[in-house]
């Protein structure tokens, strides 16, 4: 795992050889403490490079045994002996050092990395903190600052930007291999003392404690509950307050706690997750090893709306050749205008060509006619798509994919305007969609697997996390978001106001509860989508409709002209049309209480435990729901919808592993309870599903698709 081999007459080359990171797995560390005594212990060698085979140097720690005993040498004390060598230790960076890989690489005495490596210290991304010595050596090299800024974010750097910062001593854009050999015999009989990082004064600031207050407060506000921001930033005001192996003591107490986390578990899922998402399956055994994707250079998108334009930019960045068509000649203009800002926007920030010259326009719905693949974007109206996908249909080539953008309507209906429903597919963006990471990719019963594959490949080209769903109402995410939102407004009647929802929301985690979303959204666009589905009633307060409960809240506030931040009236009250700062609104308050008096309810107190159970309870229950229909292929892809769509805190998993870690039997038991008290709300009927896994014993989330598999009886 590990392998030593004598280059240029006297330098000792490590290399770490696991595939395809390098991760340091017990076999790698005991192959590195192996060859790294040999090489000391050789006369004829008079320097060390250590590199990774394959073009990377190491992804750091092996993510993978962290869920068991770890076996094999500890990190630090190898970390310990390189450093400590009495030869130069060369660390030739290629690809990524990451993690443990960068740690291992400043136990080194010199870097020289690849102009196109990645560096950084991700730890904190997966619940943890650079305890192998990151936390301390890092700071002395670059300062307190700047490594504060890289550990309580974990992000990747360029080899130029750690240059800069001052952790890596040489950039080439050659083979960085053979530079670091070079570099290894130029410095052969120099002394180390300095280039032991470990053995510098940490530079400190001036008035320390003024720093680390002013830090902290900014951490703990975006971590939002996440334990490991706050640890990662304990861990450097002790290499900036205490000697070395003070500092290493309190980096290993603090990880410690870290490592047995339910957080630090919730994102090492969330990792994995990500990954095992792109190898989507549908229920008819079509996957993503058996279908190749089509290849699409050219794209066309209908509307520029919102939606259109984000989308456009998305496209036009991932290098495909863009027609964007907007048939309203203002809006066409403005569009224009939207798109190319955007793109040059991001050209400067990111310091490449700017793809402008990527995208055409065109008024007419013609110029789609060469297009590999169309995205409509155009208003969620049924009969407007209907029209729309009738025209692509004959307008397009036979093999051009068709895809609908629709965030709820029934992509099979869409598929059937058409005489090629094989080729029709969802492509579900989030707002905005060139920001926004998440893309559903919804297939019809009639969808072919190769446009499932090309639309899915297609995200990955845009850099988002696509995630393969079937088709239903409003989908994954929008169709658990139902329960959701309905519990919000069932709470608000019984007594709680829209500030108590959203702390309790908030403080669990999300950036902004219920509401606060709701207004940022516009309340009009969910009263369309309740008056498309015959739910509204103009001016009537009745509370059952289509024979369940109801809440008409949402409506009279519409009704009122109250759609949320940009009347400057919505949940809350807004100093002006468009402004984002949310005030409680007295006026909401008193027409929450007269509603409940002429409906004769009795407001009670709700706490934020209740708050917390039967908005997200009822949300994972119609997760359950979805699995058992096969709507989604397993819990992670559930849970990467809403990890990357919906704001759900990665910190607690998603929804589905949220539920695991709160424990299967005890959701059911509150979902009951509630159930009970409000017989008239189906939502809270425990799924079918729920039951069969708490009668299975409550297996572990990567063993549910076993129970979701099986046939069941109708017990
Ligand atoms: C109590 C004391 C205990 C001491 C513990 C010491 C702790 C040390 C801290 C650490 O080092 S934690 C790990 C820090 N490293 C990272 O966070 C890096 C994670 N990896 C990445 O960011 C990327 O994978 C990459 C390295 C930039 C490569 O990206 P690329 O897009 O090229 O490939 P991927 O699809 O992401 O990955 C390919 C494949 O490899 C798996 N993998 C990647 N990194 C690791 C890892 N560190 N450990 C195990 N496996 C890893 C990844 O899961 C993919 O496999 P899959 O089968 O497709 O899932």
């Amino acid at each position: 795992m590990a392998e030593l081999s004598l280059v240029s007459g006297s330098v000792g080359l490590i290399t770490l050889q696991s595939p395809p990171v390098n991760a340091l797995s017990a076999a790698v560390r005991r192959g590195i403490v192996d060859t790294m005594q040999r090489a000391v212990s050789d006369p004829k060698v008079r320097s060390v490079v250590i590199c990774g085979q394959n073009g990377v140097f190491c992804g750091g720690a092996d993510i993978r045994e962290f869920g068991s005993t770890m076996t094999g040498p500890p990190l630090v004390p190898m970390i310990h002996a390189i450093e400590a060598a009495d030869k130069p230790v060369v660390a030739a960076i290629e690809g990524s050092a990451l993690g443990g890989g960068l740690e291992l690489a400043l136990g080194c005495h010199y870097r020289i990395s690849h102009a196109k490596a990645r560096l950084g210290l991700p730890e904190v991304t997966l619940g943890l903190l650079p305890a192998a010595g990151g936390s301390q050596r890092l700071p002395r090299l670059i300062g307190v600052p700047a490594a504060l800024d890289l550990i309580t974010t974990g992000r990747h750097v360029t080899a130029a930007e750690a240059l800069k910062l001052g952790f890596v001593d040489q950039v080439t854009d050659q083979n960085t291999v053979e530079a670091a050999v070079q570099f290894a015999l130029s410095v052969v009989g120099q002394s180390l003392e300095s280039r032991r990082i470990s053995s510098l004064p940490c530079p400190c600031p001036v008035d320390v404690d003024a720093l680390f207050e002013g830090v902290m407060q900014r951490v703990r506000q975006s971590a939002r509950g996440a334990i490991a921001p706050v640890a990662c930033v304990q861990a450097v005001r002790a290499a900036a307050t205490l000697p070395y192996a003070q500092g290493m003591q309190r980096e290993q107490e603090l990880m410690a706690t870290l490592f047995t986390s339910g957080q630090a578990r919730a994102l090492q899922y969330c990792f994995f997750s990500q990954r095992a998402v792109s190898r989507w399956s549908m229920p008819s055994g079509a996957r993503w090893d058996t279908c190749k994707p089509k290849p699409v250079t050219k794209a066309a998108v209908i509307g520029l709306g919102t939606m259109g334009r984000g989308i456009t930019v998305a496209l036009a960045q991932a290098g495909l050749s863009v027609v964007a068509v907007e048939t309203q000649p203002q809006q066409l203009k403005a569009g224009q205008r939207a798109v190319s800002d955007m793109l040059e926007r991001a050209a400067q920030r990111l310091g490449v060509p700017s793809a402008v010259q990527g995208v055409r326009y065109s008024q007419e719905l013609q110029a789609v006619a060469d297009a590999h693949l169309v995205i409509e974007a155009v208003f969620e109206d049924m009969a407007l798509k209907e029209q729309l996908f009738k025209q692509l249909s004959s307008i397009c080539k036979p093999d051009t994919l068709l895809c609908t953008n629709t965030s709820a309507l029934d992509i099979d209906h869409l598929a059937s305007q058409t005489h090629r429903p094989q080729q029709v597919v969802g492509m579900h963006f989030f707002a905005p969609a060139h920001v926004m990471k998440l893309l559903e990719v919804v297939y019809g019963p009639r969808s072919a697997p190769q446009a499932v594959a090309t639309a899915m490949a297609l995200g990955k080209r845009m850099g988002k996390v696509s995630v393969a769903v079937g088709n239903c109402r409003g989908f994954v995410g929008n169709r658990m978001l139902m329960p959701y939102v309905e519990e919000a407004l069932f709470l608000l009647e019984e007594g709680a106001t829209p500030e108590t929802v959203d702390h309790a929301l908030e403080e669990f985690g999300f950036p902004m509860g219920v509401f606060r979303m709701s207004d940022l959204s516009g309340l009009d666009v969910g009263w369309r989508v309740r008056k498309a589905a015959g739910l509204v009633e103009p001016g009537k307060m009745s509370r059952v409709r289509q024979g369940r409960r109801y809440s008409p809240l949402g409506d009279l506030l519409c009704e009122q002209g109250r759609f949320g931040q940009k009347t400057g009236q919505g949940w809350y009250l807004y100093e002006t049309p468009g402004s984002r700062e949310a005030r409680p609104d007295p006026w909401l308050h008193s027409f929450l209480e007269e509603y409940r008096a002429r409906q004769g309810l009795v407001s009670r107190r709700i706490d934020s435990q209740e708050v917390q159970e039967r908005c997200l309870y009822a949300l994972i229950n119609e997760g359950f729901n979805i699995l058992q229909e096969s709507i989604a292929a397993g819990p992670e892809d559930i849970d990467m919808i809403y990890v990357f769509g919906y704001g759900w805190p990665r910190h607690r998993g998603g929804p589905m592993f949220y539920a695991s870690q709160v424990g299967l039997p005890r959701v059911l038991q509150r979902l009951e309870h509630y159930q009970q008290l409000h017989p008239d709300v189906p939502h809270l009927q425990p799924s079918s599903l729920l039951w069969r896994l708490v009668s299975s014993g409550s297996p572990p989330i990567h063993r549910w698709r076993e129970v979701i598999r099986k046939p069941h009886s109708a017990l």
